[in-house]
């Protein structure tokens, strides 16, 4: 089987999964690994203490389990993903079984950053969208869906997020092909990419 691998990165609330939602739509025969699945459960924090654990370190994720999940759908063998809990911080008990495809959309903080991941990819998009952007969006997403209070986004955001982003994020951005600035609704950098990764699947 052949299978491409494309990356997508970019800081949070770049809008990521809103570029990986649109160009799943576009090829619904594709599946996406999201690398917030492979978080370390952390079931300890809560608003109170959310710097207890930080999220926003590459050894925050099992990179280990993340890289054999990624080669074996690249071998086209089926693999059961983590499930992750953004409330309770922690692994779900379920996982998620996937059959392989030949198109896989991998997004999440430290894509770029691993370089066992970085060399199983064809494609490394950067998602670029300015940070006070991202911090707006990531309050109300937070706020809406994370469970979250203003002001563990606000302790977050200062000491770990902020700084995560400038040591392993943004440095990454020289690893990407395409960089795109502000995400989902580029409607024409959206529209090339569709395309291009159209015509390689083509040729599957
Ligand atoms: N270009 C955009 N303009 C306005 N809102 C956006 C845009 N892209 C994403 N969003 C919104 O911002 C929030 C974070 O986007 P998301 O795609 O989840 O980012 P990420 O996965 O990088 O954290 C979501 O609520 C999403 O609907
Ligand atoms: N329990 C957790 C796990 C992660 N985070 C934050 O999520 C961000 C990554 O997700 P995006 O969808 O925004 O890319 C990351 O910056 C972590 O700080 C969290 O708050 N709690």
């Amino acid at each position: 089987m052949n299978v491409k691998l494309i990356g997508i990165t970019g800081g949070s609330g770049s809008g990521k999964s809103t570029v990986v939602r649109k160009i799943s739509e576009a090829h619904p025969d594709s599946i996406c690994i999201a690398q917030d699945n492979y978080y370390k459960s952390a079931s300890f924090v809560n608003n109170h203490n959310i710097l207890a654990f930080n999220f926003d370190h590459p050894d925050a994720f099992d990179m280990d389990l993340m890289v054999e999940n990624l080669k074996d759908l690249k071998a086209g063998k089926a693999i059961d993903m983590p499930q992750y809990d953004f409330v309770k911080h922690q692994r779900k008990p379920e996982t998620k079984h996937i059959e392989p495809k030949t198109i896989i959309i991998v997004d999440g903080l430290m894509v770029l950053y691993d370089k066992r991941i970085r060399d199983l990819l064809d494609l490394k998009l950067f998602v670029d969208t300015p940070s006070d952007i991202r911090f707006v969006r990531r309050l109300q997403r937070d706020i809406k869906e994370r469970g979250r209070t203003v002001e563990s986004v606000v302790e977050q955001y200062i000491n770990v997020v902020r700084p995560g982003h400038f040591n392993f994020i943004e440095p990454c951005k020289e690893y990407a092909d395409l960089i795109i600035p502000e995400g989902g609704y580029n409607e024409h950098a959206l529209d090339v990419i569709i395309k291009y990764i159209q015509t390689v699947a083509n040729q599957l």
